[in-house]
């Protein structure tokens, strides 16, 4: 599986750049032969949370019809990363993956919502998991602070996913605990980690990028800077295979204890 990640720098309350940045970095990655392109998280707002009611996307349509439109036009996948959208007068951070014939396959609501950046106070929770097929290989998808709570991403990975696709704006601040984090998600789930994240700067916090490609022993397969890029990688899903077999780590699991 060849995947590329978007790491693009985000105009903050500006959707319609956003749209057309979107679109540069999804062209990009297709000439540069990616199967799959992954987005970072907020994309078409940045964390614009308190202009949510002028700028949210209503029932995320404008932008399914956007990545749909991309999908089909340059033939690939895409994990949408995610998007303020409004529904029923709340407002939800929702990634949106499409296939390469640009059907929605699933819509996924951040689950855990980031205090820090007052997400509780804009953002309706997700309830519902992110597991799904691309090209016939199993995925799941989550978004940013998700990757603080290895019990939610475990619960889905133990349903086979080889991949684990992560949407991020993740401050420069935190980046070291970014990179440790996703390696410890990537080894304990034994699982490729596909993770991304924006560049660039809000009223509130800078972006440092260093968006990663882990292998299934939380090894770098390749990374940004903190500089506007796409960036593919190949996936070796053998790798996953082997890993799993030579430590049967789910099958040992204690699930009578925990
Ligand atoms: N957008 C987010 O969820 C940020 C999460 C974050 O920065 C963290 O440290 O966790």
């Amino acid at each position: 599986m060849q995947v590329a990640l978007a790491q693009i720098d985000i105009k903050f309350g500006d959707p319609d750049e956003n749209y057309r940045r979107v679109a540069a970095a999804v062209q990009q990655a297709a000439a540069q032969g990616a199967e799959v392109v992954v987005l970072p998280e907020m994309w078409n707002t940045g964390y614009a949370l308190t202009d949510l009611a002028q700028l949210a996307d209503t029932d995320g349509a404008r932008t399914k019809r956007f990545l749909s439109d991309l999908a089909q036009q340059y033939h690939v996948n895409l994990v949408g990363g995610s998007v303020a959208v409004a529904r029923e007068q709340r407002y939800y951070n929702e990634m949106l993956i499409f296939d390469r014939q640009g059907q929605l396959l699933r819509q996924y609501d951040k689950v855990h919502r980031f205090g820090l950046m007052r997400e509780d106070q804009y953002i309706t929770a997700g309830q519902t998991e992110n597991v799904f097929q691309l090209d016939g290989v199993s995925a799941m998808g989550v978004i940013c602070y998700d990757i603080r709570f290895p019990e939610w991403l475990r619960k889905q990975a133990a349903q086979g996913p080889q991949v684990i696709f992560v949407a991020a704006e993740w401050p420069t601040v935190r980046l070291p605990q970014w990179r440790i984090l996703l390696q410890a998600r990537a080894i304990e789930n034994q699982a490729y980690v596909v993770a991304v994240n924006r560049v660039g700067a809000d009223p509130d916090n800078d972006f440092g990028g260093q968006s990663l490609v882990l292998d299934p022993l939380g090894q770098v397969v390749a990374e940004t800077t903190d500089q506007p890029a796409v960036v593919t990688a190949t996936l070796d899903l053998q790798q996953v295979v082997k890993v799993r077999g030579s430590m049967p780590v789910f099958a040992d699991r204690r699930t009578e204890l925990y």
